[in-house]
């Protein structure tokens, strides 16, 4: 198996040379944002059911370094509980992991960057990776919802995280409005943001989703 990037570098060599080589993809990046309980693993696994991404949670990924007893682990545990956000640096190596590891040209990447300093050692990494295209991820989606209906989900999750207690929801509501919300505006100038009403059903609320990425397979179709 080629991996991602090294059939992505073959890819521009080829189209250089006038080739294309049909099985090698370039890379698919969409980063889904939002407030806490807004919604976004949930409308992540509609979308991989639907669109075939490989979904990369943050929060996940983080939660199995703790799980793991990584050198990291104290420090991550700590820092969710206060409903911070983990040096960048550690999120990102493990979001890169994951990416090298998939078979996956497709990628949802749920709860990152949620500060300008996640967004921008992502994009050192892209930089690396694909200098050629731009660092930019092709689509970012917002979930929009009202905080009391966030805070509502969050305490009825039931998955014994350690963060889904009202002091630390209203806190990382906070981070979410100083640190994620310049990183949503900052999508939103580019022209990359897809704004989500969050409310309603699961379902309403992907018949808002599904026409966004609808309209990807179609483009991917017609170019090739
Ligand atoms: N449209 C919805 N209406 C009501 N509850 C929802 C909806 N979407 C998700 N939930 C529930 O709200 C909680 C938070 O959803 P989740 O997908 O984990 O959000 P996020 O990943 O953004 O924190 C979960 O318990 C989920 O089952
Ligand atoms: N990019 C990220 C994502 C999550 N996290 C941490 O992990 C916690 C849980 O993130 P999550 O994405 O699973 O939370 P939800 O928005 O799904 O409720 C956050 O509150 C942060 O403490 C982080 O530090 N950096
Ligand atoms: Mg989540």
């Amino acid at each position: 198996r080629l991996n991602t990037w090294e059939s992505l570098t073959t890819g521009i060599a080829q189209q250089a040379k006038g080739v294309i080589a049909p099985k090698e993809k370039t890379p698919f990046i969409t980063f889904v944002l939002g407030g806490p309980g807004s919604g976004k693993g949930t409308q992540c696994i509609k979308i991989v059911e639907t669109f075939g991404f490989a979904h990369l949670s943050a929060g996940d990924l983080l939660r199995r370094e703790i799980a793991s007893k990584s050198a990291d682990g104290a420090m991550i545990l700590n820092t969710i509980k206060e409903g911070k956000i983990v040096p960048s640096q550690v999120t990102v190596k493990l979001i890169q992991k994951e990416m090298e590891l998939s078979d996956n040209h497709k990628f949802l990447i749920d709860g990152f960057p949620r500060t300008e300093e996640n967004r921008v050692s992502f994009e050192q990494i892209l930089s690396e990776w694909q200098s050629q295209i731009g660092v930019e991820p092709n689509v970012v989606l917002f979930f929009d919802c009202p905080e009391e209906e966030m805070v509502k989900r969050v305490l009825n999750r039931n998955e014994g995280r350690v963060d889904d207690n009202l002091e630390t929801i209203k806190k990382r509501l906070t981070v979410f409005q100083a640190l994620s919300l310049p990183v949503i505006n900052y999508y939103s100038e580019k022209g990359k943001l897809y704004t989500i009403k969050a409310i309603g059903t699961e379902d309403e609320i992907f018949e808002q989703v599904r026409p966004i990425f609808a309209a990807f397979e179609v483009c991917s179709q017609t170019v090739g």
